[in-house]
């Protein structure tokens, strides 16, 4: 079966329940979110798909191939981790190059077109680049490596309002042309909600949402309106937050609304995804 089989995955660190009984399938040709807190695992999960980590329970196969300790299976998924992997010596075409030999296939000459976009110099080592660039140079490798499941760990760390929008367009380029799944672990949620599909949430370790970004965004709504009518509105139904500006109130439930039930003056439209996520994983919220 094509696709990333997580089936029945734990993994613990010094006692620490990083990753508790993971099952999950990660499709092809599909941009995924990958969502939880800080300390969800989110890392650790990535890290055991690309061998960087092996579980202590469970198994992870690749287009139908174990994942552990497999060459051809680990040729087919590329992580960009916040780790740098590449000596700091190198230089930025060197990383380049070096990655398609070891996948099999580089788009060297979009690599070019994209370091010219974000201004990145390919003759620079590693270590002669900000923390932006050195994001930069690794979003770039993602991009253009020839692989069918690219996993992006906090691909925008670093990066300025400019250079995330301009990522998340070659993305959605490069997408289009030639579709592949993208896993994108980042807590930049709205900025990433345009682009995702499918959306899977890591709560302690264990998988609370696997659903599509339209079905979870289906799960609640916002309510605006004079402060007097919203408290109207809102009474005895399940609020997850309020905004106040003025006279005027914001209001975010979770549910359906009842279109006819709503009253002159009460605007709703949808939730944002931010506002769901947070209900989502704090520590309280959210029931599965
Ligand atoms: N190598 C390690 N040794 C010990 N503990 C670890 C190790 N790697 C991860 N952990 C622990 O496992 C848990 C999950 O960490 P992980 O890095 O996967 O979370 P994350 O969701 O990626 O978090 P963040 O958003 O902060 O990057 C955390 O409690 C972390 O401290």
């Amino acid at each position: 079966m094509n696709g990333i089989e997580i089936r029945g995955v734990s993994k613990s660190f010094a006692g620490l329940r990083a990753l508790d009984d993971i099952t999950l399938t990660l499709g092809e040709g599909m941009i995924y979110g990958l969502l939880g807190r800080n300390g969800a695992g989110k890392s650790t999960l990535l890290n055991l798909i690309t061998n960087r980590l092996f579980p202590d329970e469970g198994e992870i196969f690749i287009n139908g191939e174990p994942a552990a300790e497999n060459d051809r299976a680990q040729s087919l998924v590329y992580l960009m981790g916040e780790k740098d992997y590449y000596p700091d010596a190198m230089r930025v075409r060197d990383v380049f190059r070096w990655t398609g030999n070891f996948y099999g296939g580089f788009d060297l000459e979009r690599a070019g077109e994209f370091c010219e976009l974000f201004g990145l110099d390919q003759t620079k080592k590693i270590q002669q680049l900000s923390t932006g660039y050195r994001s930069i140079y690794k979003i770039i490798t993602a991009l253009c490596v020839d692989v069918p499941y690219v996993l992006l760990d906090e691909p925008v760390l670093g990066l300025d309002a400019n250079h995330r929008e301009l990522f998340y367009k070659l993305l959605i380029e490069q997408y289009a042309a030639e579709p592949r799944t993208f896993v994108l672990s980042t807590h930049l949620i709205e900025e990433i909600a345009a682009l995702i599909e499918q959306i899977v949430v890591i709560k302690n370790g264990r998988i609370i949402r696997d659903e599509s970004c339209e079905s979870l965004l289906a799960s609640g709504y916002t309510v605006a309106g004079k402060a007097g009518d919203v408290d109207r509105f809102i009474e005895g139904k399940n609020v997850i937050g309020t905004d106040t500006l003025g006279g005027l109130k914001t209001a975010y439930l979770l549910g359906r609304p009842n279109r006819d039930e709503v009253p002159q003056g009460i605007e709703l439209s949808r939730i944002d995804l931010q506002k769901l996520f947070i209900e989502l994983t704090n520590e309280q919220g959210a029931k599965k």
